[in-house]
């Protein structure tokens, strides 16, 4: 194994109970150092990959860094600057330290989660990043998902005035909710992504409300005091952080909005991360998915062989021996940016790109383009905001200082295309069936 040892750290020099369990999601688990001072691992979480409960995979000799990392380099360093990204590292692990670590920390772990996965053993490579919670103060996590309507040109008749006036986001929670799932009823992310301070405050009351109503299980919010996570049963810690000690709940939801809503006011990171997800998603699925069709149709008309006339086309995204429609490589990812920032420049209104792409008739020669960017919008519609204010609190009238910073920026794969047209359809089905006048209507600030 050729690894230099200088840049990646050997994590079973430390020991499993000098890391903390912070929490997890369906891919990784995080743990945070707590051990004696290392500039290694000080202010650093270990990110390490899940396999499903009952599989053992295989010990991957000489494995390759974890693609984010390169993934973070080569594309999100040039969408967000450095100072809304973790850093990220490669580090080494072994077998024996992550199996120890695992039975150290599984109480640690939500129930459900324990039945469903564990960690990795097979794992050589793990990611060091920037701890974004620490160990003092607080800190919140949001996943603010669909910040957008999708544009009328693309949509079908059975699906325009509704997906036009609810937004992906509100419709998909009430139908969650319907099924017995938790959701983010109340929650809506337009308002959260609209850029005006009386909405961003009833979308941070709205995550508050379905915090408390969901004992903490919803996945748009998570709440840290020192380091951990509190859920509503423990709710004087957090009240005693935000000074408000014998308050009723009113107060501390005050108390709570408005420690965060100056930080979310100022960051530019919700205005990148929405027109990144709009512009990136110009053809909404459905126009996405025609566009495919279209295309794979012309194109088994002039390759398919004689006696290829049955060839059923595949779904969306979906290679077929007729039409491959692979990954992109990390070069596709970079030269995609190229392209994707050479129409955008990142501060300047899109017209340019409008006219270049023409985006009401999209041509089969984009597809690819097209593709690559429903992949890219798809990790900004699922990727999780850290709002930590500064240790001294903020002070009345003068700028909020804390951090906002992006996390879980991994690349979704095309094999999701065909599970994304599905929950879409599924979404918009679900959501005809309430009464026209119990719809929500979202409003999209930027149309
Ligand atoms: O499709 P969605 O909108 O339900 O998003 C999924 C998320 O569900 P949510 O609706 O946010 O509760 C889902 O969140 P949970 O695991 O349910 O917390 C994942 O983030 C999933 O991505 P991945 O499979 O981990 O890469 C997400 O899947 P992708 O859409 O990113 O494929
Ligand atoms: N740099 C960090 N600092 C502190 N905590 C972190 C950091 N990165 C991740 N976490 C915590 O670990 C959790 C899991 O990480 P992440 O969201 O990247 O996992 P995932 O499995 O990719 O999630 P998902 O299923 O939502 O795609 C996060 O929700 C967050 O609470």
């Amino acid at each position: 194994m050729s690894v230099d040892l200088q840049e990646h750290p050997q994590v079973s020099d430390t020991l499993p109970l000098e890391w903390k369990y912070i929490s997890e999601g369906g891919a990784t688990i995080v743990f945070s150092y707590e051990g004696p001072p290392d500039p290694r691992f000080d202010g650093m979480v270990l990110r390490l990959r899940k396999c499903a409960a009952g599989t053992e995979p295989e010990i991957q000799y000489d494995e390759p860094d974890d693609p984010m990392i390169e993934y973070q380099r080569k594309c999100m360093e040039r969408l967000f600057p450095r100072a809304h990204l973790p850093r990220l590292c490669s580090a080494i692990v072994d077998e024996p330290w992550l199996r120890a670590l695992a039975v150290a920390h599984e109480s640690s772990r939500p129930a459900d989660r324990r039945h469903t996965d564990h960690i990795d053993y097979s794992r050589t490579k793990a990611v060091l990043a920037t701890d974004l919670i620490g160990s003092e103060g607080l800190a919140i996590e949001i996943k603010p998902k669909w910040g957008f309507l999708p544009s009328p040109h693309h949509l079908s008749s059975r699906t325009r005035e509704i997906k036009r006036q609810t937004c992906r986001f509100c419709m998909h929670s009430r139908m969650k909710a319907a099924q017995g799932d938790h959701a983010g009823v109340g929650y809506c992310p337009l308002d959260l992504f609209s850029g005006q301070a009386d909405r961003m405050e009833s979308a941070v009351e709205g995550l508050w409300e379905a915090w408390l109503s969901s004992e903490g299980a919803i996945n748009n919010m998570k709440v840290f005091v020192d380091g951990q996570v509190i859920k509503p049963n423990r709710i004087s810690i957090l009240a005693g952080k935000l000074n408000q000690g014998e308050s009723d709940l009113n107060v501390l939801r005050d108390s709570f909005t408005s420690t965060y809503l100056p930080l979310l006011v100022e960051t530019p990171v919700l205005a990148t991360l929405s027109k990144l997800q709009r512009t990136l998603d110009v053809l909404d699925i459905e126009g996405l998915s025609a566009l495919w069709h279209r295309t794979l149709l012309s194109y088994t008309d002039t390759h398919a062989g004689p006696d290829d006339d049955e060839v059923p086309l595949s779904p969306v995204g979906q290679s077929s021996p007729l039409f491959s429609s692979p990954d992109p490589t990390m070069k596709e990812w970079a030269e995609f940016l190229d392209t994707y920032l050479s129409h955008h420049a990142m501060t300047e209104p899109d017209m340019e790109d409008k006219q270049r792409m023409n985006y009401a008739r999209p041509r089969s020669a984009d597809l690819r383009y097209y593709l690559i960017a429903y992949l890219l919008s798809a990790t900004f519609k699922d990727c999780s905001i850290i709002i930590k204010p500064a240790l001294g609190g903020v002070n009345a009238g003068e700028p909020a200082q804390g951090k906002v910073t992006v996390i879980d920026l991994d690349p979704k794969s095309m094999d999701r295309l065909r599970k994304w047209e599905k929950l879409d359809q599924e979404i918009a089905e679900s959501y005809s069936q309430v009464d026209a006048s119990d719809r929500k209507v979202c409003v999209d600030s930027n149309l």
